[in-house]
């Protein structure tokens, strides 16, 4: 066991991610540290030894320590302690015995709409006390939900706990990332977080409307052949409705991906209407829940300073107004958080900000996992015209892109500087499903199978194209949110897929009459596209085979010789008759000294002597 600072012993380790490596640990025994048993198990983040060289880092996490110590709520990791020594940056944490909500997606299929709003509403309730505590998490994503284990009723539930808290503002030191960087990961990435500008408690909103969306869907609603497609789909494509997504629960999500940081709602709102729409999407739902859930949009309430705000930057960019006074100052302390994100609101950085917003970021960006964006370039769209000099990466990308090799979660984005002057090929939208096919199944157009991001395109297969009906809640049915929800029975499609004709055979199975009224009107068609093309089927040409073309006889690869300068025809074989007349010589000679050899000869020389006289002696008495 390796000691870390005073008061640890590491012991395995639990994963590696982009900012670290998360260790099970323990507490020495001879030690006392508040909150915690000598020798309880610990989980303990050492940080990359980049971020522990970077003295802005080190004076971030001591300035910070205090805060995410604080920080306290059941659907939160806590911090314990924060280690520095020497070379060494590390953060103690509770120990989660449980998978994070990235591997338990892959291995288990995405949730229903019920389970995914509860187990959102309660992610959504870490976020507004966080907010609440001036820390913007900044890096939401399902490999930073740790789903913890709890008994209840003699029966195991999950729960999610959010993990990885201020990590990525520790991580976004201007040593480190330099400008125009950012840590984080670009399919959860807020469109502000993509172009550069201050990210204040909204991107985190953003962040919990893609994981909503991806929980519900299994796969997150911006996709793109590659870290810039995915970025400029943040930016500037719309998310398009999954035709089986229960219109609230569309609504939350529709509010959380706006553009516009100022039209989000506020992490307490979000975690309310959550509640509000799980009560009102199941089966068995009241008719009020029904109605509830159907006016959600009334419940998510957007932070009016963010309003503000955004009405400020409205008028500085009209009127030059001072853009650091975007920000708003109410709840939580977004200065701080701005000053973090290497995005500072410094005359400097301000003029940085508008190089950066002149670049479809999403056209620097990045398709997945925590990422550090590379500088923009100049000679891209919008930016300035600087003299372009070769960049060579950055340590921390190098180091990022290693991480990357090593864990899947974790992708580094490079991008070719000439990659930004083409155009990006815009990710196709949701194409529908096929009649009889699932709404989820196969990937997205423009897709291989199998190639979705992170393995969420792929359905497991256990599940058929039938819609929610086939989605199982978590674990089997194990996944029971807190907070009055533990009971609930197992996740039913909504009454609006039971009573849908002419759809798979997983809703013709629904039972019919059931006594619910149908709360939702089917959700509106697919995009005209996808339709159309199926409606009036063009008749497929067959790609003609290239024509033969005359090769060239590829030169023959000169003929290799020995690097003996003197070449003798024959020698190696001369060699070889040499070595076996020696061997041979040799043998002779043991023959003759070592065997009676030379007893046999005499016997012989003896023997054919006397035959000569016997011969001799019987040739005479002829004559
Ligand atoms: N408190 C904890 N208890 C138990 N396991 C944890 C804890 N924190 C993290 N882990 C596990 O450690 C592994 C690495 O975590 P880490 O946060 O470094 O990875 P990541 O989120 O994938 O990476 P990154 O966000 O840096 O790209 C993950 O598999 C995670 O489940």
């Amino acid at each position: 066991m390796r000691p870390v600072g005073s008061k640890y012993l590491l012991e395995d380790s639990l994963g590696r991610g982009a900012t670290g490596t998360v260790w099970r640990g323990r507490v020495r025994e001879d030690v006392a540290v508040p909150g915690l048993q000598p020798g309880q198990a610990v989980a303990i983040k050492v940080l990359r030894e980049e971020l522990a060289a970077d003295p802005d880092v080190v004076m971030r996490f001591l300035r910070e320590r205090s805060v995410l110590l604080r920080l306290s709520h059941p659907n939160i990791v806590r911090t314990r302690d924060l280690v520095v020594e020497g070379e060494l940056l590390a953060l103690v944490m509770d120990l989660v015995e449980g998978p994070d909500l990235f591997h338990y997606l892959r291995t288990n299929g995405p949730l229903s709409p019920i389970a995914g709003a509860l187990l959102m509403a309660q992610v959504a309730d870490a976020l507004a006390v966080s907010h609440a505590d001036g820390i913007v998490h900044r890096d939401l994503k399902p490999a930073n939900v740790l789903l913890a284990t709890t008994q209840s009723d003699g029966e195991e539930r999950m729960y999610p706990m959010l993990t990885d808290f201020g990590i990525a503002r520790l991580a976004d030191s201007p040593g480190i990332t330099r400008t125009h960087e950012f840590v984080g990961t670009p399919a959860y990435v807020a469109p502000e977080s993509a172009d550069g500008r201050p990210q204040t408690a909204a991107v985190d909103v953003y962040g919990a409307g893609i994981m909503l969306y991806e929980l519900v869907t299994g796969r997150p609603p911006f996709q793109g052949d590659g870290p810039l497609a995915v970025l400029q789909a943040h930016l500037a494509q719309e998310p398009e409705r999954p035709r089986t997504m229960p219109e609230p629960l569309w609504t939350v999500i529709e509010r959380c991906l706006r553009k516009n940081p100022a039209e989000r709602p506020t992490a307490v709102s979000l975690a309310h209407a959550l509640r509000v729409v799980a009560a009102g999407v199941g089966v068995h739902a009241a008719p009020a829940a029904v109605d509830a859930a159907l006016s959600v949009g009334e419940l998510l309430v957007t932070d009016p300073a963010l309003a503000a705000a955004a009405a400020v930057a409205a008028a500085a960019a009209t009127g030059g107004a001072d853009p650091t006074q975007v920000l708003p100052t109410r709840g939580f302390d977004p200065a701080a958080a701005t000053q973090v994100m290497g995005h500072a609101p410094t005359p400097g950085a301000a003029e940085d900000r508008t190089q950066v917003m002149g670049q479809p970021a999403a056209a620097a960006g990045a398709a997945d996992r925590t990422r550090v964006m590379p500088p923009m370039p100049a000679g891209a769209p919008g930016a300035p015209a600087a003299p372009a000099a070769p960049e060579t990466p950055h340590p921390w990308q190098t180091q990022l892109r290693a991480a990357r090799d090593r864990n899947q979660q974790t992708e580094i984005g490079y991008f070719d500087p000439d990659e930004l002057s083409r155009p990006q090929v815009a990710p196709q939208p949701y194409q529908a499903p096929r009649p009889g096919q699932g709404p989820q199944q196969g990937p997205p157009q423009g897709q291989r199978p199998g190639q979705g991001p992170q393995g969420y395109g792929r359905q497991p297969g256990n599940r058929a194209p039938q819609g929610y009906g086939q989605q199982q809640p978590p674990a089997g049915g194990r996944y029971a949110p807190q907070g009055g929800h533990a009971q609930r029975p197992p996740v039913a499609p909504p009454p609006y897929q039971a009573q849908r004709p002419g759809q798979g055979q997983g809703y013709g199975a629904q039972p019919q009459g059931h006594g619910q009224p149908q709360a939702y009107p089917p959700p509106a068609p697919a995009p005209a596209q996808a339709p159309q093309r199926r409606a009036e089927p063009q008749p497929q040409r067959r790609p003609e085979p290239p024509a033969p073309q005359y090769r060239e006889p590829e030169p023959r690869e000169p003929r290799r010789r020995s690097r003996n300068r003197m070449y003798i025809p024959g020698l190696g074989c001369l060699k070889g008759c040499l070595m076996v007349l020696l061997i041979l010589a040799i043998a002779a000679v043991a023959l003759w000294n070592f065997t009676p050899l030379p007893h046999w000869w005499e016997n012989v020389q003896t023997w054919w002597g006397e035959a000569q006289t016997w011969l001799s002696s019987f040739s005479g008495s002829s004559h």
